[in-house]
């Protein structure tokens, strides 16, 4: 089958576009830039533009969604924040498949959506017909998939299971998550500037990233009790990767075995998900993958459980899932086309 990208020229697009080209489904990958793309009379071929790309050569065509979903079997956004809000409109109405890297379908109220993304949103009655998918949890819905936030899923991963099986006080959940600079995405910005990100630590977004809501939504309807989070993030002075440390104090009576076991259950059947036995996971373990490597720790002297998760965020996090929930939504394996051994170096 024939697919298409929208924003190919950034990270995960970029990333995606990689797995998409060995994916055994695929015939061909379809590009599309701008809504004025080409307007200047500039042609913008992929290989021009992201370099080792050789032999690439397939023009950036200008964004018509007629057109996509004429010469298409389904539609990948790895747009910026506020770009699908704007351009997906036709494929919803036309139940066209698509998968949404960002952030503009994930939180089904309007309202919510601009309070933490400071952008205006998609008209909610398109909204109502997207399905946030977390793919490890995937669940047949309609045809536009809003993938997760890179510490969405992380954080989703390593709480599910203590979370869907109450073992632990939902009002002490805290999460300190940290990730690389490609998180950022290609453009600039104050702290991923070399200067400020090489040898340092920086917190940003305290208290208003905009991963907080989806994370919360998606507790929620695994388990109601669940109101907040306390969650902080931080950009790591390396390129790819994002590990998750996650706290919260167990219900009175569980213990690390009892953790363990609803772990285990929980990913018994899953490829991607691999629960560590009393050790915790690296980064390098993961980057260059779609795995989810996850350590589960209890400490008896503080009733504290602590879970490490680590994802590839461009992989997992962004392109990786992206195609996992691309090939549920065909019923493909969903293996199909994704690296489970790591870069390593
Ligand atoms: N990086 C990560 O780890 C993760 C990213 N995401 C999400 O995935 C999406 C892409 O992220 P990332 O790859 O980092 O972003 P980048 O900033 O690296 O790339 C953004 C892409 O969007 C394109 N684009 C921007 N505006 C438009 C427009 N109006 N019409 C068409 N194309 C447009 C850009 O094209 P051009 O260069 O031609 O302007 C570029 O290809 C974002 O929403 C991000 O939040 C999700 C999880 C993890
Ligand atoms: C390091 C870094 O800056 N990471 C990004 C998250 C990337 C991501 O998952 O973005 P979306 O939710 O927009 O899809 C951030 O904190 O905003």
């Amino acid at each position: 089958m024939d697919v298409a990208i929208v924003g190919v020229t950034g990270y995960s697009g970029t990333v995606l576009y990689t797995l998409l080209a060995k994916h055994p489904a695929i015939d061909q990958i379809n590009l599309y830039g701008h809504q004025d793309e080409g307007k200047d009379g500039e042609v913008r071929y992929l290989d021009q533009l992201i370099p080792g790309f050789h032999g690439q050569h397939i023009r950036i065509q200008k964004f018509d969604p007629q057109q996509i979903m004429a010469n298409n079997t389904a539609v990948f956004f790895a747009t910026s924040a506020g770009v699908s809000s704007q351009l997906a409109g036709d494929f919803i109405d036309a139940d066209f498949p698509v998968v949404d890297l960002s952030g503009d379908y994930r939180l089904p109220d309007p309202a919510e959506y601009e309070k933490w993304y400071h952008k205006p949103a998609a008209p909610a009655e398109h909204l109502q017909k997207a399905t946030y998918s977390l793919a490890d949890f995937y669940q047949p819905g309609t045809s536009y998939i809003a993938n997760p936030g890179c510490y969405a899923t992380a954080t989703l991963l390593g709480l599910a299971p203590m979370v869907q099986n109450d073992l632990i006080d939902p009002d002490t959940i805290v999460v300190d998550a940290k990730s690389g600079t490609s998180g950022a995405g290609k453009k600039l910005t104050g702290i991923t500037h070399f200067t400020e990100a090489s040898d340092n630590l920086q917190l940003y977004g305290l208290n208003t990233h905009k991963h907080i809501p989806e994370i919360v939504a998606q507790l929620k309807k695994w388990n109601d009790a669940v109101n907040a989070i306390q969650f902080s993030t931080t950009l790591l002075p390396l390129t790819t990767g994002l590990m998750a440390s996650i706290y919260a104090k167990v219900k009175p009576g569980v213990d690390q075995a009892q953790l363990m076991a609803a772990f285990n259950q929980d990913y018994a059947d899953s490829t991607f998900v691999n629960v560590l036995d009393g050790t915790t996971p690296d980064l390098k373990e993961v980057v260059g993958t779609n795995n989810c490597d996850i350590g589960v720790v209890y400490n008896p002297v503080t009733q504290t459980v602590m879970v490490i998760s680590v994802i590839d965020n461009l992989m997992k996090g962004a392109a990786g899932q992206a195609v996992q929930n691309f090939n549920q939504l065909m019923g493909l394996a969903e293996t199909t086309g994704l690296p489970t051994l790591p870069a390593f170096v």
